[in-house]
């Protein structure tokens, strides 16, 4: 298991990882996600001793990363796929690692088989694809059979073979008990590959949950409405009735309707009562991406300025207009309906559910004994509509931090680099 408590980086003034606390459990996929700059590569970083924490500390059984016992044996990583001696074959490569680390050359042709990189792996590195760099680093992860595994983007550069791929990989490695720790942009990706998510958002935790709460929490399900093509006016008078009965109406480009606030019986009978017939209603439940863009919008810090997530907004119909702000529900006309969390605190999980942050320092009140509860966050700063509501709570898991344990005196190693020793 990992175990960061009270985790906090400071390089200067600029605090990338603030008071983090979290547990990766062994038997699962736990996915790993904030937005650009949040801090992941820093937090996995520290977690293999290759930064040392300002304060907090985090562990791998028990041990911060320098003392465990045959580290390498025990924890494999893949950080950076191109940090590898290009002029080396990829089999060279791995067999300067395995040496390193006492492992035996028949471990070497076993990894290059399990990621299909045996037809090239007396090539040069430095002329492979970002694809096979990515396999190849996979393979150095998995060099010492470890139960403890890190992946920082690994389906970076991977086709959509190479994607299936590392997908049941991971699987597959968690199922056989290990701990997998996996970073990643991709959110359809996620959804299909991690059991449980731990959400950053400047340094800060936002969520610790399995995916299904993560989503029901910061996502409402909907419904999709569907009237008789040929009779616009039929949607109109839906849309006014439920409106009225409020519910939350919203044209989706195919010209159905999605509904939210609303259940499915009362929406029937709503359109029973005034007299519209329906082609279809049925019930959906939000994207892991809409949750997770509903939840880390206050918490970007590279936006474009041309690009208002487009994609992912509702055309208003000829004449309408956008609909007002409610705080705490995100931006107005967003794909994502509001979360079920009237009121705001989108950030929040709720009490009682497994893995929930409670509500923590940065905004909601702080839940007695709550890491870092009363501290004040040098890395809070104002940030529009649903960070200010509610950003950042805490984990409630485990015990306040202690103190910054003293740092090693043996240099950093970086297992993913075939100069350090593993
Ligand atoms: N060595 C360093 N010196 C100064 N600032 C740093 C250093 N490493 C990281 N940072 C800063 O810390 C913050 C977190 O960076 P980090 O790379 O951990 O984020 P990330 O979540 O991995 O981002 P991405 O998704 O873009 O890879 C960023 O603002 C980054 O600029």
């Amino acid at each position: 298991m990992i175990e960061a408590v009270g985790l906090t980086k400071r390089y200067g003034d600029k605090t990338a990882v603030h008071n983090l606390s979290f547990q990766v459990r062994p038997g699962a996929v736990t996915g790993f996600l904030g937005p650009n700059g949040s801090g992941k590569s820093t937090t996995m970083r520290m977690i293999l001793g290759l930064d040392n924490p300002t304060s907090g500390q985090v562990t791998i059984g028990g041990y911060p990363y320098r003392r465990l016992p045959n580290a390498p044996r025990q924890v494999g990583a893949l950080l950076d796929a191109k940090a590898v001696h290009g002029g080396r074959s990829a089999r060279n490569h791995l067999l300067s690692l395995a040496q390193l680390s006492g492992i035996p050359a028949r471990r070497v042709d076993e990894v290059l088989g399990v990621v299909g990189l045996q037809e090239v792996a007396r090539r040069r590195s430095k002329g492979f694809s970002l694809g096979m760099g990515q396999r190849l680093g996979i393979a150095a992860a998995l060099l010492g059979d470890p139960q403890v595994l890190l992946f920082d983007e690994p389906v970076n550069g991977l086709d959509p073979e190479g994607i299936l791929w590392v997908r049941n990989l991971m699987k597959s490695l968690a199922a056989e008990g290990r701990t997998v720790f996996v970073s990643s942009h991709l959110m359809s990706e996620m959804a299909l590959t991690a059991d449980h998510l731990i959400v950053i958002g400047r340094g800060q935790l936002l969520a610790d949950g399995s995916v299904q709460d993560f989503i029901a929490q910061n996502s409402a399900g909907f419904a999709r409405v569907r009237t008789p093509d040929t009779e616009p006016q039929l949607r109109e008078k839906l849309t006014v009735a439920l409106t009225e009965a409020g519910a939350h109406v919203l044209p989706e480009q195919d010209g159905a309707l999605r509904v939210t606030g609303l259940p499915l019986p009362r929406i029937s009978d709503i359109a029973h009562d005034t007299d519209v017939r329906l082609w279809e209603l049925s019930p959906h439940q939000a994207s892991l991406e809409e949750a997770y863009m509903r939840m880390t919008q206050g918490a970007v810090d590279y936006r474009s300025t041309t690009d208002q997530r487009a994609g992912l907004m509702q055309p208003l119909p000829p004449g309408a207009q956008p609909p007002m702000p409610v705080p705490g529900q995100g931006q107005p006309g967003w794909y994502a309906p509001p979360s079920p969390q009237q009121g705001g605190q989108p950030f929040a999980m709720p009490q009682g559910v497994p893995g929930a942050v409670p509500p923590g320092p940065y905004g909601a009140p702080s839940a007695p004994g709550t890491p870092g509860a009363g501290q004040p966050n040098p890395y809070a700063h104002p940030a529009p509509q649903a960070a200010a509501q509610g950003a950042a709570p805490v984990q409630g898991l485990v015990p306040p931090a202690p103190a910054a344990p003293a740092r090693p005196a043996s240099a950093p190693i970086d297992p993913t680099k075939p100069e350090d020793v593993r």
